[in-house]
This record gives C-alpha cells, structure tokens and sequence, in this order.
C-alpha cells in the first residue's frame, strides 16, 4: 500500500471531490461515519464520548461524529474553542450538531473544572494533517491537560500536535493516543519511533477515495501488506524434489557463540531451503550436528571462521556469532574482493564493513544487509533522527545498488531503486538477541528459492515479524524467545495456505 505525504493526501481529496459523485461535505460524512462504526463496535453502549473539536476540518470531522454518535444512542460532550472561526465543512457540521438538545457543548477554558464520567472516551479532533507549527497557546495547554487523564484516548486522523511526514521538535506538545483512526492512508509518522509513541495503535479506516488517483499518483514509500505478501509468496509444486529449493549456506558462529549459527541455520531449514549447510569452525561441529541434524557441516576453522570459500552454486548468509578475530577478518574482506553474488550480510559481518569507509565497495551488488541502528550508525554515519537515518540509508542503497534492512519496530527495507517498504508485522517481544540471528537465515533461504532479492527482503521480513506475532500470542511479549520465532514459521507457512 502506498504512503502519501500529507499535501499528496489533500490532492487526493480534491481529486475525489473534482472526479467523483461526492463532496468535500459527504467526504467528512464518510470519515465521520467511519469513526463512529469503529467506536460503537469498541466501546460500551454506557460510554461517555468527549470530543474536542478544532476550527479545522478535523474539528469538522470531530462534530459530525458527536452528531452520529447521538443518532446511535450514544451519550456525547462536545469541546470546543468558541472564540475561533470554523472551517466552511467545520462550520455546517457544527451548525447540524449545535441544536442537538442532548449534546452538551463547553469551551475549552472549562476542561479543568469539567466532571467527567467514569466511563468517559476522550476523542481527539483538533488538528489533522493540516497542522503547520508547533500547537501553543490555549490548545496546547488543553492538550496538556488531556494528556494527564485516564480514560482512553482516541485521535482522529493523526494525534494533534503530529505532522504526518516529518519529525516534530522534541519540546512540541502532542496528544498521547491510545489509538489512532486514520483515513485510507498509513503516514510515515505513524512508522517511525519518535513520533509512533503518541499514535497508539493505528486502525486505517477505509473512506473511498479515489482508487484512479491512488494507482496514478507515485510514491517511493509503501507499507507492506497482506496482499503484497501473497503476490510474493509461491506455494511449494509437488512435482518438486530438494534440488528446486535451492542451497542454504550459513557463515556464522564462533567459540562461545555457536547459538547465532543454530539460530540462524534452523530458521534456514524451517524456510524451506532445499539443502542448508553450516560453515563453521570445528568448536561448532557436534553442536551444529546435533541441533541442526539436517544441516551439513563446513569445517572452515578451530575456534572461529578463517575462510568464507564456498561452491559458486550456493546463497549465503553470513554474519551471527563470527566474532571480532582478526583472521577472521581478513578472510571476510578477502572473500569479498573476489565475490560478486548477492549476500546476505549481518551483525559481525557489517562490522568489519564498517571498519573502513571504502569497505562498503566491496558489497556485492543486490546484496541485503541487515544492520540494526548501531550497526548502520557505523556503517553510514549518525543521524539526527530515524526520519534522517530512513533517507541515508535511501542514498545508500541507491549508490551502492544494494537492499538495505534497517531493522526497527517498522523495519524498514530501502531498495536501489530508491523505494522504503515499512514491514507492519513484529513486536517488542522480538527485543531480544538471537531475533536477528532468524531473520538472516529466513532471507538467506527466500534467496536460495530464487525469490528475487526484493521479494526475498520483504517476504523475509514479514515472515519474521508475523512468526514473531504468533509468538507473542501463544508465549506473550515477555517469555518468547528467538527459538520460538522459528517454531511458529510453520503456523506462519499454513496461515498463508490456508487463506490462499
Ligand atoms: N484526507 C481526507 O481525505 C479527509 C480529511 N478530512 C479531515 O480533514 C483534516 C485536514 O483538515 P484541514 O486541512 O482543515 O486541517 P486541520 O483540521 O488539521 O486544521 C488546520 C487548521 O488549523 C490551522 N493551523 C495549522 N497549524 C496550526 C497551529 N500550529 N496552531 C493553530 N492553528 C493551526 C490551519 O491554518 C487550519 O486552519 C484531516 O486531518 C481529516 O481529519 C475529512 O474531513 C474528510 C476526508
Ligand atoms: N520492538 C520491536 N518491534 C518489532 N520488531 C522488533 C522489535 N525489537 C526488535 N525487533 C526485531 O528483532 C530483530 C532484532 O535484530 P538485532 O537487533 O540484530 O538482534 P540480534 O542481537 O538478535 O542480532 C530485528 O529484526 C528487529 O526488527
Ligand atoms: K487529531
């Protein structure tokens, strides 16, 4: 699904209004509509909803859901600033709204004296995607005091104080949303650490633009959804034997960490690479042997990896657990200058990469890394936010034609050819090392089955993520482990048969 920036959205808007039977008026009725469907279905029919209604068409849209929450029974407050002129679509939902005897409506001076009911609702119609500045003033000061209030928070479009594309400045008041209702679009603030903690949980909800300007209007940023998945994915032929899925090999491990090499060959195995094989130093050999017994094992060293050499018809990972020996070193670097097939490189693997500004030449083209912050922070370079980070590595992957997994709560994977697909599934519970260590076997065995590099980057992380949300749900965000991940591949794989 593609992401619009915000003034992309508003044409969008316009071209609905211009090309299709509908107004800007009706479009409101649409969002509004849309919200009060998801509320009622949310909360209790005892539920007190307050809106806080802007000047804007957000506000707009927070008047006319107060008017279709009454219609459905529902008990609502209005909130607003009346000393403020509205919107023109603002403006008539407030007039269809005001003479509703049963809605009760206050200024915002009167919030702190206001006696809410235990089971009050506090909506957010303030600003939209129309913010311009930094909120201060009077509404700032509201938003302050609805910050501090413990019933839940709900935002319509975006939580005021946001902008939808662009970081905000750290000093900047914003609403804290439990949830966040948007209308048919994800915006990259709803993606990114800094602004994502005061959106909650993000519930697109569907308003009917224009399908014509969506398809036309071009965008470098995507989300990747479910039918994006299921494009990719292909279902294994039975008219099929091992030599069609391709060959796994995984470089990894070292004396004292030989769990990154079983973590990673297992998730290799469980992807369903034809044959997976281990290069590893001999200290790994009955570890490798006994928890990967369908894994071959490639001595390449004692204690730690001292030579990358493999066949040319295989794809490899490389990176868990090698660890910081220089041998090993100069054998990755070495191996490098001479390899010109895609890789998968991780953890160990980018250090030494990063250990000189001119290794990153030595990145075969269409390989995929796959640095956590840290590591792409040594790599490329500090940024002065994620927002910044995001657009480096964009540079990045398009000057060294390479795939760029920036692993994140929204991994983000930067393409050559200059694309961001944010990957929606995964979950903190997969905050904890070892994780990484799966997604490097997944990708590494999407390629030996000759998905392409792209489709490998971003069904392996999607596979990864939504292994991980099947985790949480059977074991909880606390008690998961990495291994867990790779048990639930398989629930992943039928989830994905079964709802072909
Ligand atoms: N995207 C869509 O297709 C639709 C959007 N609608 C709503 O329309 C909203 C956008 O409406 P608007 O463009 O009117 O924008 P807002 O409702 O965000 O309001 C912005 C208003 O506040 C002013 N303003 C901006 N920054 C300010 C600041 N820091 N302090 C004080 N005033 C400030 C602006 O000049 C403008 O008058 C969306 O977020 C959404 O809620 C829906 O009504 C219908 C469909
Ligand atoms: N809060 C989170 N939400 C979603 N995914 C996460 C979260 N934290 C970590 N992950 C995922 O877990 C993996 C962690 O990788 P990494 O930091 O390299 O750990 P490791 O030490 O296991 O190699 C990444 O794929 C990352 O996207
Ligand atoms: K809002």
């Amino acid at each position: 699904m593609k992401i619009f920036t915000s003034p992309q959205i508003r044409k969008c808007d316009a071209f609905t209004i211009e090309n299709e039977p509908v107004t800007s008026l009706a479009l409101m009725e649409r969002a509004a509509t849309a919200c009060a469907g998801w509320l009622s279905r949310k909360f209790s029919g005892e539920t007190v909803y307050n809106i806080f209604c802007g000047h804007g068409n957000n506000g707009g849209d927070g008047f006319a859901l107060a008017r279709l929450l009454y219609h459905k029974g529902c008990d609502v407050n209005v909130f607003m600033d009346s000393a403020q002129n509205l919107s023109a679509d603002a403006e008539i939902n407030f007039k269809r709204t005001k003479d509703i005897s049963g809605i009760e409506f206050s200024d915002f001076s009167k919030v702190n004296k206001f006696q809410f009911e235990k089971e009050s609702v506090i909506i957010d119609a303030l600003f939209g995607t129309g913010l311009n500045n930094a909120i201060e003033g009077k509404s700032a000061e509201l938003i302050k005091v609805l910050n501090e209030l413990k019933f839940p928070k709900i935002s319509i479009d975006i939580p005021s104080g946001l902008f939808a594309d662009e970081v905000s400045d750290k000093n900047s008041v914003v609403f804290k949303a439990d949830e966040t209702l948007s209308f048919q679009f994800w915006k990259k603030a709803f993606l990114h650490a800094e602004t994502g903690q005061f959106c909650g949980k993000i519930n697109i909800l569907d308003i009917g633009l224009s399908s014509e300007f969506i398809e036309n209007e071009i965008s470098d940023s995507f989300v990747i959804d479910e039918g994006l998945v299921r494009e990719i994915y292909r279902p294994r032929q039975e008219f099929s034997h091992k030599g069609n899925f391709g060959k796994t090999v995984i470089a990894a491990g070292s004396s004292g960490k030989m769990g990154a090499a079983v973590l990673a060959t297992q998730a290799a195995l469980k992807t369903g690479s034809g044959l997976t094989f281990s290069l590893a130093p001999q200290c790994g050999y009955e570890i490798l042997q006994t928890t990967c017994p369908e894994a071959m094992f490639l001595k390449c060293g004692q204690d730690f990896i001292t030579s990358f050499e493999v066949d040319q018809d295989v794809i490899l990972g490389i990176g868990p657990g090698l660890g910081t020996e220089r041998e090993t070193y100069n054998a990755l670097l070495a191996f490098l200058k001479a390899c010109d097939k895609t890789l998968v490189l991780d953890a160990d693997a980018l250090n030494v990469i990063a250990e000189n500004t001119d290794h990153v030449n030595l990145i075969p083209k269409k390989s995929i890394l796959t640095p956590h912050p840290k590591e792409f922070e040594r790599l490329f370079g500090t940024t002065e936010n994620s927002f910044e980070r995001l657009n480096l590595a964009k540079d990045k992957a398009k000057q060294l034609e390479i795939y760029i997994v920036l692993k994140d709560h929204h991994t983000q994977i930067a393409t050559p050819e200059g694309k961001v697909f944010y990957n929606l599934t995964g979950n903190s519970g997969m905050a904890k090392g070892g994780s990484g260590d799966v997604l490097l076997g997944i990708l590494t065995s999407l390629l030996a089955q000759n998905y392409s590099v792209k489709e490998a980057a971003l069904f392996g992380v999607w596979l990864h993520g939504k292994a991980g949300d099947f985790a949480a749900e059977n074991h909880s965000k606390e008690a998961m482990i990495p291994s867990d991940l790779i048990a639930e591949l398989g629930n992943v794989f039928k989830y994905l048969n079964s709802s072909q």
